[in-house]
């Protein structure tokens, strides 16, 4: 049930909803102060409205052309195939939903998670240093590695997906546009997450198929070059000149920040434009670098 409070804080049921901490295309994420175990949690608010305008016409599924079950893109039915994954989700490099409010009546959608303290991690114009970074990239690697193993491609692998916890380790979120697989790996066709962090293949017009968990390893790509670099090494106010330096531009490293050559080597292995010569998740976990 939800009610005002005294002091003006929402009370959902044992949660007192405090501040705004997050903010997203999702919608928002509130601070939650749960009175049952004197605890707080990351409140994620969801209206269900909200997700139907936003799908809008765009909410048609296109007709599926092998037979295959396309993902739900009744935006609804998204969310709720995105908590079914993450019930089944427990690792310490994911974040952890606790629970689900959702009262048919109400048009808010509340997702319950673990409080990681820290939040967001966002190096923009700010890189860490290579030992930060390779703390932080070490923690994103068993993430994925877990996800993929769970069958889950996330797909919007970036610095804001990821969540820092007091005790220094990140937590990977955020599976609004996650793709479940059967099989060893899923082909898909569609385009999804955050153009800065698009594979080369996503955005090519040949639309063959292409493989899901290589477009996750691209991203881990363009996500260590920017914990170094504090920005993406391809960039454009529009969008179709960013498909085109996603498609044709080399990776440049500047003189400056420093950075080794053993982490340079790695990240042009994730950024290899042809999915099938890119680095595997097991040759990452080999890598020198990450090994050191
Ligand atoms: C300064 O202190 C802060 C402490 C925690 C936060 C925070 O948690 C922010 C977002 N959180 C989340 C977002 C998600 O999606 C977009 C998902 C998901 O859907 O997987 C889960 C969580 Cl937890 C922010 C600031």
């Amino acid at each position: 049930s939800i009610s005002e409070s005294r002091e003006g804080y929402t009370q959902l049921n044992q949660y007192k909803l405090k501040d705004e901490i997050g903010k997203g295309s999702y919608g928002i994420v509130k601070l939650a102060y749960n009175e049952e175990d004197d605890s707080h949690y990351a409140m994620k608010i969801l209206s269900k409205k909200r997700l139907i305008r936003k799908a809008g016409f765009l909410g048609r599924p296109p007709p599926s052309r092998d037979g295959r079950r396309p993902p739900p893109n009744n935006p609804i039915e998204r969310v709720y195939k995105e908590i079914a994954i993450l019930k089944k989700l427990d690792h310490p490099n994911v974040v952890r939903l606790v629970e689900v409010v959702d009262d048919p009546e109400e048009d808010n959608l509340y997702l319950a998670f673990e409080l990681v303290e820290k939040g967001d991690i966002n190096p923009m114009d700010n890189p860490f240093s290579e030992d930060l970074a390779w703390s932080y990239f070490r923690d994103v690697v068993m993430g994925i590695e877990y996800l993929h193993y769970q069958k889950i491609i996330h797909r919007d692998m970036k610095p804001s997906n990821l969540l820092l916890g007091d005790d220094g380790h990140i937590k990977i979120a955020d599976f609004g546009v996650s793709n479940e697989f059967t099989g060893t790996d899923v082909y898909l066709t569609n385009t999804a997450g955050t153009p800065h962090f698009m594979a080369p293949e996503s955005l090519s017009e040949i639309k063959e198929n292409f493989r899901g968990k290589a477009l996750d390893i691209w991203a881990m790509g363009i996500t260590l070059y920017f914990f170094l670099m504090g920005h993406c090494p391809f960039e454009d106010h529009n969008i179709l000149a960013l498909h085109n330096k996603i498609l044709k531009d080399q990776v440049v490293f500047l003189e400056k920040p420093v950075i080794s050559e053993n982490v340079k080597d790695l990240i042009l292995k994730m950024l290899d434009k042809n999915p099938e010569n890119r680095i595997t998740l097991p040759e990452i976990k080999e890598h020198p670098w990450v090994t050191k």
